[in-house]
């Protein structure tokens, strides 16, 4: 992996180095948000990467209650599943200082996310945009946010011209239907970052940033080549 005009690596020791430097990171960004606008956005993945920097996040101190949290896509299971990227956000993040802060799902008990789809919508009008900070996480198959190999509706998640704000998403290797953010609405942020850990990662986001062989067609290629915003990689082996 290397540097380019829009992306920039920053490599710790260790899980925990990155956890606390993120960690600071974010709350420089979201402490900024409320001195400057009164209010601050952060939408962060799912997954099991993010753990230990949510815990670390969660005890900076900062005035919680001006904060909106919301996750770049989540499964479509309620939260008492464990699948539930809401229910690990709720656990790992939404504790200590950070109790205070405003959730805004991406679930609604709707059957499946296109019947949700209006729901979800209309609270997500709510938010407070653009997003101070997106914080990204990649999948072994190259897949970020819910924009899968194969997805039903990935050029339309992609596509940075789609005014859509959330989208429905079913893949072969998603497991259950999904719904996620679109592109071209995490790019609307004022601070964007991907947060990998371990070799196996590294290498693959190295081989989708030079389009090498089969990592022409990885998903997060899109957001490594796109122009708008650049993208902080934290990563440790
Ligand atoms: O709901 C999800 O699955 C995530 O938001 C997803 O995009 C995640 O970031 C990657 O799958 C990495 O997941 P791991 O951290 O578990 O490897």
């Amino acid at each position: 992996m290397s540097d380019s005009a829009n992306v920039t690596t920053h490599d710790f020791p260790d899980g925990h180095a990155l956890a606390a430097a993120l960690a600071e990171q974010i709350a420089d960004r979201l402490r900024a948000g409320i001195a400057e606008r009164g209010h601050a956005l952060l939408a962060v993945s799912g997954g099991s990467t993010p753990k230990r920097f949510f815990e670390q996040l969660s005890r900076q101190s900062l005035d919680w209650a001006k904060v909106q949290v919301t996750l770049v896509d989540e499964r479509w299971v309620p939260e008492s599943n464990e699948r539930s990227n809401a229910a690990m956000v709720k656990a790992m993040l939404l504790q200590h200082d950070a109790t205070a802060a405003q959730f805004v799902p991406l679930y609604s008990d709707a059957p499946t996310p296109e019947a949700g789809l209006v729901t979800v919508r209309a609270r997500l009008a709510s938010l407070a945009l653009p997003f101070d900070a997106v914080i990204l996480g990649m999948g072994n198959d190259g897949h970020t946010a819910s924009f899968f190999p194969g997805g039903d509706r990935l050029p339309e998640a992609l596509d940075l011209n789609n005014a859509a704000r959330v989208l429905p998403m079913r893949a072969p290797g998603a497991g259950e239907p999904r719904i996620t953010f679109t592109l071209s609405a995490l790019l609307d942020t004022r601070a964007l970052f991907l947060h990998i850990e371990g070799e196996a990662k590294r290498q693959l986001l190295a081989d989708a940033q030079q389009g090498a062989g089969e990592a022409v067609n990885f998903p997060v290629r899109s957001v490594l080549t796109q122009p708008r915003v650049p993208v902080s990689v934290y990563w440790c082996p």
